[in-house]
């Protein structure tokens, strides 16, 4: 549903990413493994159409490019980023921040249906619609911020860094609701610290250095190499064996 190929950006002389290709199915949940300043945050960004890609990059949602599109009309052919740090509104409440994702143009129609979904999803939303955002906790305010892209009827769900700030525990129950959010046939993919928590709940992942993909597998797979646990889990393959 969603390919990307030959993908770069580039900051001023700065190369962030170079020749990245990946692409995403329905009901599938990739993830983006990466060291810090690896390109992670940039891939997204570009795929959002936040910022700006080098020629020879293609990005096709359905079949259809919309490698130059801007970010508003990304969210149109159905790509929606949860930002790192959730970028939602703190002094609007709950029920007004979910109902910011539904003026996409294919949202409106079923506004109602996927705010039955998101509530569903997650109940503590709707037991606090008139909530002000920000007095919401840390897990509350992400499910906000995932409720939100949810609202815009995404074909690809892509959220950067997730649990950031999240204990252990709510990491886990935000991984379940994601799993749920596939099974509904959304894509996902996401950029995660928490590799292996990510990887556990993952169909497939992507590995990216210094902006390009230098590994691909099904997450089990990338989950049982002890050079990938080293390099990228941040545990030692023998810690990672148990
Ligand atoms: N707006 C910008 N201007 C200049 N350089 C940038 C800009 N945004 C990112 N970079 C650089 O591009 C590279 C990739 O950054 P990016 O944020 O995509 O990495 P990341 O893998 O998401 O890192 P992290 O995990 O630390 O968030 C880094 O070297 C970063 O310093």
């Amino acid at each position: 549903m969603l390919e990307v190929s030959c993908l770069g950006v580039r900051y001023g002389r700065h190369v962030a990413l170079e020749g990245v290709s990946a692409r995403v199915s329905k009901g599938e949940i990739c993830v983006i493994l990466g060291a810090n300043g690896a390109g992670k945050s940039s891939f997204l960004a570009a795929v959002a159409g936040l910022v700006g890609t080098e020629p020879g990059t293609r990005i096709a949602m359905n079949g259809k490019d919309v490698t130059k599109l801007d970010a508003h009309l990304m969210v149109e052919e159905g790509i929606a980023l949860v930002p790192e740090g959730r970028g939602i509104f703190g002094e609007l409440t709950v029920v007004e921040n979910l109902r910011l994702g539904s003026h996409a143009r294919r949202a409106k129609a079923d506004a109602g249906k996927m705010l039955d979904f998101v509530y569903g999803l997650f109940p503590r939303l709707a037991e606090r619609p008139r909530q002000l955002a920000q007095t919401m906790s840390g897990g509350e305010q992400q499910m906000v911020a995932i409720g939100r892209a949810l609202m815009s009827k995404p074909d690809i769900l892509m959220l950067d860094e997730p649990s950031l700030g999240l204990s252990p525990l709510l990491s886990k129950e935000l991984f379940k609701s994601l799993a749920i959010i596939a099974a509904e046939g959304f894509g996902i993919l996401l950029v995660e610290q928490n590799a292996r928590l990510s990887l556990k709940t993952a169909d497939r992942g992507y590995l990216i250095e210094t902006g390009r993909i230098v590994g691909e597998d099904t997450a089990p797979n990338l989950l049982s190499d002890p050079k990938v646990m080293s390099a990228y889990l941040g545990v030692s393959a023998t810690t990672a064996a148990h």
